[in-house]
């Protein structure tokens, strides 16, 4: 699978791990054919060149969708991209048409809901990501479309996933084909219904699967012409019988068997079970339980599942007594009969255990009995009953609890396809394999040949399928495929089955010869196929052989081949049960015919299996199949050795490999002329028009540069990626064209819409501006007129202010100047009444001195008259008394007055002297009262000088802002004007 390539020092490569299985690291050194890598996980190995592969280092992260595109597709490079897509929950893959499901072994309910179904629905296959619904869709739809029948194959290792891809794939199918709204049971409700049915007959868990399915199983879906579901079938395979007696730990039996164990009490009752660790047939292991399930739920919801398929209450207390039956009978034991090699019920407890198989049975008690421990012999000359020794009588009670189950999971499989019912106008149908992958153990036995035979069909068919039919259509094209090979497993087929000379012929012989034993059987076998290529015979070995599958050397044991292989029912048990009074046991043994009853009673398993098989892959023949592998991941990246668990190997034994493989190396795609012109030759359409369609074929591939591709007689075959590649330059094609085609017509549309968006802005512009200019215009009026009413309100409120302030400096000054009128006033009172006193004495000195001078001059006037006076009568005195003698007295009486006059004068004269004087003091007095007057004056003046000076300041200091007084105090106003006037009055 590598791809070759040339490593050199640096290269990234894979190399194999003892650990991890593939190792990447960096090549350091390579030294003839030895290479010495320093691996990713810190060492440094030397391996051969041969035993690397080369890594690429531009693969994406997230890894591919589609195996076929891997750059490099080997072993390590498959793995790695699983793995890669595994850890993103990535669990599904292409590989071509083939879908690779990896277990996730978790929940991921979101990849299942019905939101997911719509999207898968009718999307091309491949858009999306991978995913089982796109298998189903497309398996669907090319039913619907091509009226053909399909088949899904689902096949993969046990626990891999299959059933659970299975219920998937039928609910998807159910969706697409379901009738919504139809009432009652449908057929797609019995179809999905019949599965928890199955499984809780069909399924137990094993060590690799807790929910194993132990039989295979192919369900028919019919559709009608209108693409709904009209009926469906269900095909089961190969049973696994021996588990209904035989169980290893850690594993368990058949879940009914615990689910009646675990049902409601009255049903305990009713059906005589109990603890299941009571019952041989359930406690040979010490596991009762499955993790995350309860039993007793189970039960009711199979009993819920089992009504809904059509299986009525009687039918299905039927069921259970049989299988509470089957029980019992493990717990019959025997021992040693009094006669010689015959045997007998060993205890009371195995008496008890035997009357409880028959009455669940309603048969006979002794007829059961004498069924255990007894067989008859039928000779020429009459019946001969022989007796049973203890491991014959449990050998027969084994198998009659086998083929009492069986039995029952047939029932229990034609009740479910009866009650469903088949569609006898179905047009198509769609089929879902479910059976088990190649198995590989340690010691394998019949059931593993079985299994792998089945495998190697199916391979087969896939191998047919996917590359005889792919060659076929290469050879009638008449292309060179000489170098895509395929492994055909014709021969291992015709080893096993081939009749006669086949491996299951070989064993019917022998079960029919009644000397044979396993040994014998070998030795036939060693004998008949010494020289065959596909068989060979281990070292040493007596009993086992080994084939060469198609997936590898499996070594069988043949000791229980034989027993295995013979499939009859002893006539005692076929007689017993027949016999039950209860018609659904009698119906699970109907009566043999009378000649087959006196033929063989040997019916070998292995060849109706064949013959199953051979109708399965009949059925299959007439479908278009799509194949499921899944995988089981817990060794994502384990070396790829032989090992069943092993993803490698899950991977080839799948076919997987192989397909990628062939679908490299082949042509992968393949398109008529016609086809392939109608799609591509877009690509070059000069070409198309002037040539034939098989040269313009030619002429597009090569135009595109395409490497390897072949002409066929009508078809063109291209490599795996070129189709891709075509795709991805259409799509750029037409990607132009659609891009150019957009841009016109968007140009035309964009035009004519800016055409009316221009005009339909023009208009609303124009609105618009109208409605803006009107608004300007309010707006400028609404400023105007608020400008006004600013101006007058601020007048207002200015000249209210100014009113205020005019109003308070009045106030003031009134104040101010009733202060300095009053001040005056009382001033002038002062200086009035100063200068009055003053004046007065001023006056009356005045006065004074005047009336002194006056008295003095009218005294000095009247002494001077006086004196002349008497001086003349003094003259006449003294002339009388000159005459008379009195003149002499007159005389000295004037001298007298004289003298008195003279003293007036100076006491006048000293009066005046002190008068001036204080006249002077006085004066001195007034003057400074006077002076200190005219100093307060002043200074008052100064004082008002100053206050009018501080007020005209504040006025002028006080801020322009003219505060508001929102109401006038007029009383105060026109107190201060009474006031004011009061003064000035
Ligand atoms: N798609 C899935 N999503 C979640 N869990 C899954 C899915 N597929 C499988 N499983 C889990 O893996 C278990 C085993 O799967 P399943 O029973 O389908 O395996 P199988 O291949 O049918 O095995 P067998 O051959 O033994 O019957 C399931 O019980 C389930 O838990």
């Amino acid at each position: 699978m590598g791809t070759p390539v040339n490593i050199i020092v640096g290269s990234q490569v894979w190399l194999e791990d003892p650990d991890e299985a593939w190792v990447d690291g960096e090549v350091t050194g390579i030294k003839g054919a030895d290479v010495t890598v320093a691996t990713t996980n810190g060492k440094t190995v030397v391996a051969s060149l041969a035993s690397i592969y080369p890594k690429d280092t531009e693969a994406p992260p997230a890894g591919v969708d589609d195996m076929t595109k891997l750059a490099y597709l080997h072993e390590p490079g498959v793995l790695h991209n699983l793995a890669c897509r595994y850890s993103l929950n990535e669990i599904y893959t292409y590989t071509g048409n083939i879908l690779i499901a990896v277990n996730p072994f978790q929940r991921l309910p979101h990849l299942y809901d019905v939101h997911m179904m719509e999207q898968y629905k009718g999307a091309t296959f491949g858009e999306l990501s991978p995913h089982l619904f796109a298998i189903a869709d497309s398996c669907y739809r090319a039913m619907i479309n091509e009226h053909g029948s399909q088949s899904i194959l689902v096949s993969g290792e046990s626990g891999a996933g299959k059933t659970e891809t299975t219920k998937m794939l039928m609910r998807y199918l159910a969706f697409m084909g379901g009738r919504s709204g139809t009432e009652g049971r449908t057929v797609e409700q019995q179809v999905l219904e019949s599965n928890p049915v199955l499984e809780a007959f069909g399924n137990a868990k094993t060590v690799k699967n807790n929910n194993s399915s132990r039989f295979g199983k192919f369900v028919e879906i019919q559709f009608d012409k209108y693409g709904k579901i009209s009926g469906a079938a269900v095909r089961t395979y190969l049973l696994e019988r021996s588990r209904v007696c035989q169980v290893s730990d850690p594993e368990r039996n058949y879940h009914c068997f615990y689910m009646l164990c675990s049902a409601p009490p009255e049903d305990v009752k009713r059906f005589k079970v109990g603890d299941p660790r009571s019952f041989h047939y359930l406690n040979q292991t010490s596991c009762y339980e499955v993790a995350n399930v309860d039993d007793a739920r189970e039960y009711l919801e199979t009993r819920n599942a089992m009504d809904i398929v059509g299986i009525s209450q009687e039918e299905q207390d039927a069921i259970f007594r049989v299988v509470a039956a089957i029980l019992h009978l493990g717990n019959i034991n025997f021992s040693k009969g009094k006669e010689i090699d015959s045997s007998r019920l060993r205890d009371e407890k195995s008496i008890n255990h035997l009357k409880t198989v028959a009455e669940l049975l309603m048969c006979d008690e002794k007829l059961l009995e004498d069924s255990l421990c007894q067989r008859v012999i039928v000779t020429p000359d009459g019946n001969i009953t022989k007796p049973l020794d203890p491991d014959s009588a449990l050998q027969s009670r084994d198998a009659l609890a086998k083929t009492v189950y069986s039995r029952l999971f047939d029932w229990i499989v034609d009740k479910i396809n009866n009650s469903i019912g088949q569609d006898p106008d179905a047009i198509s149908i769609i089929g879902v394999l479910d059976i088990y992958g190649f198995e590989s153990f340690k010691v394998n036995s019949f059931e593993q040949l079985c299994i792998n035979m089945t495998n190697e069909k199916l391979q087969q068919h896939f191998n047919q399928h996917v590359f005889k039919m792919e060659q076929e259509e290469y050879t009638r094209d008449e292309i060179d495929w000489s170098y895509v090979e395929f492994v055909d497993n014709q021969d291992v087929l015709d080893l096993i089955e081939k009749k006669p000379g086949g491996i299951i012929a070989l064993l019917d012989e022998a079960c029919m010869f009644p000397k044979s034993t396993h040994e014998t059987f070998a030795q036939k076998m060693y004998q008949t196929y010494k020289s065959h290529k596909r068989f060979s015979k281990p070292k040493l070995a007596r009993t086992a052989f080994t084939i060469n599958h198609y997936a590898g050397d499996v070594t069988y044991q043949a000791d229980y081949f034989l027993d295995k292989n013979k499939d009859y029912v002893v006539a005692e048990h076929q007689a017993l049960l027949n016999s039950s009074r209860c018609s659904f046991v009698a119906n699970l043994f109907p009566p043999l015919p009378e000649e087959s009853s006196k033929q063989s009673k040997f019916s070998s398993i292995g060849t109706r299996f064949k013959q199953q098989l051979q109708a399965l892959m009949e059925t299959l023949s007439t479908t278009e199949p799509h194949y499921i592998r899944c995988v089981k991941p817990n060794t994502v990246l384990k070396p790829g050795i032989f090992e069943n668990d092993n993803v490698l190997n899950q991977l080839r034994c799948g076919g997987v490999l192989e397909a990628i493989r062939i679908s490299c190396a082949g042509y992968p795609t393949k398109r008529t002329f016609d086809e392939f012109i109608d799609r591509f030759g877009v690509l070059a359409p000069e070409l198309v028009d002037s040539s034939d369609e098989k040269t313009a074929c030619a002429a597009i591939c090569d135009k595109m540069g395409l490497k390897g591709y072949q002409i066929g007689k009508t078809k063109v075959f291209l490599r795996a990626g070129q189709m891709a590649e075509l795709d991805a330059r259409r799509a750029e094609v037409l990607a132009n064209a659609v891009r150019l085609i957009q841009r016109r017509i968007r140009t035309h549309l964009m035009r004519k819409e800016f055409v009316s968006l221009k005009k339909a802005s023009i208009q609303t512009q124009k609105f618009w501006r109208a409605r803006l200019a009107r608004k300007l215009f309010e707006h400028m009026r609404r400023v105007a007129a608020a400008i006004t009413i600013q101006k007058h309100t601020r007048t207002h409120s200015a000249w209210k202010a100014y009113l205020q302030i005019y109003r308070s400096s009045i106030t003031i000054q009134t104040g101010l100047r009733a202060m300095a009128a009053r001040k005056e006033h009382r001033f002038r009172r002062e200086t009035k009444a100063t200068i009055i006193i003053i004046q007065t004495r001023w006056r009356q000195h005045k006065a004074y001195v005047a009336y002194k001078l006056q008295k003095r001059a009218s005294l000095i006037l009247q002494c001077s008259w006086r004196g002349r006076v008497a001086r003349k009568e003094l003259r006449k005195l003294k002339m009388e008394a000159r005459d008379n003698g009195a003149l002499k007295e007159a005389k000295d009486k004037l001298e007298k007055r004289v003298e008195e006059l003279t003293w007036r004068l100076d006491v006048e004269k000293h009066l005046r002297v002190d008068l001036e004087v204080a006249k002077g003091q006085e004066i001195t007095k007034l003057q400074s009262a006077l002076q200190e007057m005219q100093e307060k004056l002043e200074e008052a003046h100064a004082a008002i000088i100053n206050e009018k000076e501080a007020a005209k300041l504040a006025i002028e200091q006080a801020p322009p802002k003219i505060v508001e007084v929102p109401v006038v105090d007029n009383a105060k106003v026109e107190l201060l004007t009474s006031q004011n006037e009061e003064l000035e009055d």
